[in-house]
């Protein structure tokens, strides 16, 4: 790849398959590696460092996966100085549209003295070499001095120098440890660009890492310097603390134009898909904080920010949720939202408080968040319906009053529910099911005539030891309306029963809001049979 025509376009180098690989716990086999090149190449990315052929023959099938299907960004492979390490980059990348060989090797004093072992002649002897020999295999060849930013300067601007008369057309510059600021990187970039003999013949690259959370800075530092290639890669993995993170370089030079003019051909509607689909592929979680992708990054609690975002947006947004592929901003109830933002939530999910019902709501509701770090739609509606129901002697329908589940090798599961009706009845049945629960939520259904569809259904433990608490989390949808309750009990089959009944009731009370006019019993269909036993069930016992 040579300079870009447009000095204002960056090149978008993504080694996520290869330095972000590098992070413990997010090694890929070839299918994975596959499936992200895969969302790398939608996601516009220009270069796709595959990974490092030599380090084992599952790395040197992956690269030569990608060089054979993926089409469009170039398609880059590791290798350190080495005549073997270079062949084996240039057979796994023989057969791919574009091809770079990205030799590599360390100048900083601390790399050559001990790691190494080779004088600064010795150093700049092999990095010729390395060029000309990956040069062999491809022209796009990119050169780097490992340990750029703790390098000397004069030696660093002496083996630049000799890699570009080697054929580099990339003069990448990393910050390998993440020791560099701003400033001093991009005194670095000046320096080069100032040294180096044919530097303006090539492009000039920057890696940076997060050792001090200073990589994206860095970056952007050296890219004012006239840097035109940036290394990075999706939500920031990589060694330790990780690389300079793709998505919030590119959001900094979006948001940011009037202050870098500079642009990318990332399509960033695919920023979060992407990010998302590099955590289920490595299973490495992102922070709920992390910048552009975190699941904070666009979600208010403050109620004074949730007033200003309702009113307008930008007043507390610097970017759309929708440009980096979030469907929509957030405003999370907690104890610092206010009435705006309660307001809002409750005209959601569709009721219509008057100021009065709202305040009182609004107190209950503040008593509840000073105990619960979560507060859910369920919770909101809970209130604003006890509040809607005060003194109807409408509230919660049912209560479990016991249950017994049967499973087991060669058993058709089964369950026997007796649920406690408010009007006093006690109704008792059993129904079977694919599983213990299913057979659970079954009965609990033919008791109170409601049939769900159960869209998710999630135990955890919350607590540890022998008498962990174990939370369950239902979410079901009923004529087109989703809701999900949770529930918390040492016996997570009984924590089951109650967040599914909890659906229920709440769904009930939604009825009875619905169709309850002044003058109106509660409707028919919400009250129990009066017989105490709805089929011919075995009795359950608690
Ligand atoms: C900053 C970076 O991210 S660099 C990339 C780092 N990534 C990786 O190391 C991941 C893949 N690595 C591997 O699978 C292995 O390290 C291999 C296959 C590459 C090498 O394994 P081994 O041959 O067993 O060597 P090992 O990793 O233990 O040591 C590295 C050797 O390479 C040498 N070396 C390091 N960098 C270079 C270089 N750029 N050019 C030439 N030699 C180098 C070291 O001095 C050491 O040599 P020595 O054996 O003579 O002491
Ligand atoms: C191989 C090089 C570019 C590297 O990853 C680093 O120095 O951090
Ligand atoms: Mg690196």
């Amino acid at each position: 790849m040579s300079v870009p025509s447009d000095p204002n376009r960056l090149i978008i180098f993504d080694t996520t398959l290869r330095d972000g690989e590098q992070s413990p716990g997010c090694s890929m086999n070839l299918q994975e590696k596959l499936e992200m090149a895969h969302a790398l190449k939608a996601l516009g990315v220009d270069v796709i460092e595959a990974g490092f052929p030599i380090a084992s023959p599952g790395d040197f099938i992956s690269v030569q996966a990608i060089a054979r299907e993926v089409h469009g960004p170039v398609i880059a492979g590791l290798a350190r100085c080495n005549p073997a390490d270079i062949d084996r980059a240039g057979e796994a990348l023989r057969d791919a549209e574009r091809s770079r060989i990205h030799v590599f090797l360390a100048t900083s004093a601390i790399h050559r003295e001990f790691k190494l072992k080779m004088t600064p002649a010795e150093i700049v002897t092999r990095a010729v070499e390395g060029i000309k020999r990956a040069k062999q295999y491809t022209d796009d060849i990119e050169f780097s001095p490992e340990d750029a930013a703790r390098t000397e300067l004069d030696f660093l601007a002496e083996v630049c120098e000799r890699a570009v008369e080697a054929g580099a057309t990339t003069l990448n510059i990393p910050d390998t440890v993440g020791y560099a600021v701003p400033e001093h990187y991009a005194r670095i970039i000046r320096h080069l660009k100032t040294h180096v003999r044919g530097v303006e013949k090539v492009v000039l690259s920057v890696h940076c890492h997060n050792d001090l959370g200073l990589a994206v800075a860095n970056s952007l530092a050296a890219l004012q310097e006239g840097a035109r290639q940036v290394e990075c890669t999706i939500n920031g993995i990589g060694e330790r603390a990780g690389n300079c993170a793709l998505e919030e370089i590119v959001m900094a030079l979006r948001t940011r134009q009037d202050y870098f003019g500079l642009t990318t051909g990332i399509n960033t509607r695919l920023l979060f898909p992407t990010s998302r689909k590099l955590t289920h592929v490595t299973g490495m979680q992102v922070q709920r904080n992390k910048a552009i992708v975190g699941q904070n990054a666009f979600a208010h609690e403050a109620g004074i920010h949730q007033d200003g975002m309702l009113k307008e947006r930008s007043t507390y947004e610097i970017m759309k949720p929708e440009d980096v592929g979030i469907t929509k901003t957030e405003l999370v109830l907690g104890k610092h939202s206010g009435r705006h933002a309660l307001r809002s939530k409750v005209i959601e999910l569709g009721y219509h408080l008057d100021d009065s019902q709202l305040q009182q709501v609004f107190d209950a509701f503040k008593g509840l968040a000073d105990r619960k770090k979560h507060i859910y739609d369920a919770d909101i509606e809970a209130l604003v319906e006890s509040q809607l129901h005060a003194g109807t002697g409408t509230a919660p329908l049912w209560t479990l009053e016991a249950f017994t589940c049967n499973a087991g090798t060669g058993t058709l599961p089964s369950a026997a529910v007796a649920l406690w009706h408010q009007n006093g009845n006690i109704i008792r049945d059993s129904a079977t099911g694919d599983g213990p629960v299913d057979a659970l939520f079954k009965t609990i259904e033919r008791i109170t005539g409601i049939d769900v569809e159960l869209l998710d259904y999630r135990i955890r433990s919350v607590t540890v030891g022998e008498d962990a608490q174990g939370e369950a989390t239902v979410e079901v949808s009923y004529q087109g309306r989703k809701l999900s309750a949770r529930a918390v009990s040492t016996d997570i089959i009984e924590a089951s029963a109650l967040a599914f009944l909890e659906t229920i009731n709440r769904i009930l009370l939604r009825k009875v809001n619905d169709r309850l006019k002044p003058t109106d019993d509660v409707p028919q269909e919400l009250v129990p049979n009066t017989e105490t036993t709805a089929g011919t069930t075995p009795t359950p016992t608690a």
